[in-house]
């Protein structure tokens, strides 16, 4: 108990038995559709990471939304993940729309303008599971009630500390803050750090500890949020999805070891999902 607050560490105990299994019997539509937004054509990477980590976490399916012109960077650097073009915020809704589509991923390199805006509004009208994470959150800086108002349905937020701050002002202490930010946001508030403080609109604080300190490098942030989305696309519920994505992020960060890039992490997932899926 902290500051009246309960505070778990994070530990498969307490997502484990949700963790999604795939079934003998089903087809890659059963496993989720994701769909990620992708960056423009000079800033692709994140949108990459973070697909990859969507489909190595389990996802059946994951596309990327682009526009025309980055098109033929996602096609030619990705194989298993697909790609959409989407030309319009109507275009993106139509693509959202199609029932397979399970979840969500908002923000990475997506730009801070309005076209980042409109389509975070849109993938929220949808009410779906979605995450959103680094411009998906900056682009409200102005207007943080715009943001919460159109949070209807499952939505994590993975913000680090400076994007924390432009939603909800400084983080003070780390679990009281992320759990304002919880209640104030109606989101599930992944506020990402060494240790990764994960909070609900209803009071429930996990907090991941001792991330190893080679885990802060670029990118790192677009696989976390890849992870929690394949999650949520497999049908994990938001806040157990958020606990398992930071353990997991941790922990292949931890069996890599130093020298590690953002690209590392997901080759480390089949091992620890053989041991979790045992
Ligand atoms: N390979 C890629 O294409 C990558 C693209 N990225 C994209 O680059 C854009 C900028 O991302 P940034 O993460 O630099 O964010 P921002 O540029 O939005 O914010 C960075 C600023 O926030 C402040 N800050 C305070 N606490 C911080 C913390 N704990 N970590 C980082 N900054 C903190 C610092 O003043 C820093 O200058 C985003 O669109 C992001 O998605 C990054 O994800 C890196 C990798
Ligand atoms: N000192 C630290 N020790 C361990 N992990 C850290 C530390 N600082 C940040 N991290 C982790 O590194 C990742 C950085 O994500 P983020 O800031 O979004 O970067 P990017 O936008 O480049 O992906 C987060 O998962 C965060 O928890």
């Amino acid at each position: 108990m902290i500051g009246g607050m309960t505070v778990h560490d994070n530990s498969p105990d307490l997502w484990r038995s949700t963790f999604p299994h795939p079934s003998a019997e089903g087809s890659k539509y059963d496993r989720g559709h994701a769909v990620v937004l992708g960056g423009p054509m000079a800033a692709t990477g994140a949108a990459r990471l973070a697909a990859r980590a969507a489909l190595r976490i389990g996802a059946g399916l994951v596309s990327i939304a682009c526009d025309p012109a980055s098109l033929i960077v996602y096609t030619t650097a990705l194989q298993a993940v697909m790609t959409k073009v989407v030309r319009d915020e109507a275009a993106f809704t139509d693509l959202i729309a199609d029932p397979r589509v399970t979840a969500t991923l908002m923000g990475p390199a997506a730009g801070v303008n309005d076209r980042t805006r409109n389509l975070v509004l849109a993938a929220l009208a949808a009410r779906k599971a979605c995450v959103l994470d680094a411009d998906a959150i900056t682009v409200f800086k102005d207007k943080p009630d715009e943001l919460f108002g159109a949070i209807r349905s499952p939505v994590v937020l993975t913000p680090h500390t400076g994007e924390f701050a432009r939603l909800f002002g400084e983080v003070s202490d780390r679990e009281a803050s992320a759990l304002r930010a919880a209640r104030t946001s109606g989101a599930v508030v992944l506020l990402k750090g060494r240790d990764t403080v994960i909070a609900t609109p209803d009071g429930r604080v996990v907090v991941n500890r001792d991330a190893p300190p080679w885990l802060a490098t670029a990118g790192s942030g677009d696989v976390l949020a890849g992870f929690a989305t394949g999650l949520m696309a497999q049908g994990m519920a938001v806040f157990e999805a958020a606990c398992a994505a930071a353990w997991i992020h941790a922990e292949c960060a931890r069996a890599f070891g130093p020298g590690l890039i953002a690209e590392d992490l997901e080759a480390e997932v089949p091992s620890l999902l053989r041991t979790l899926l045992r």
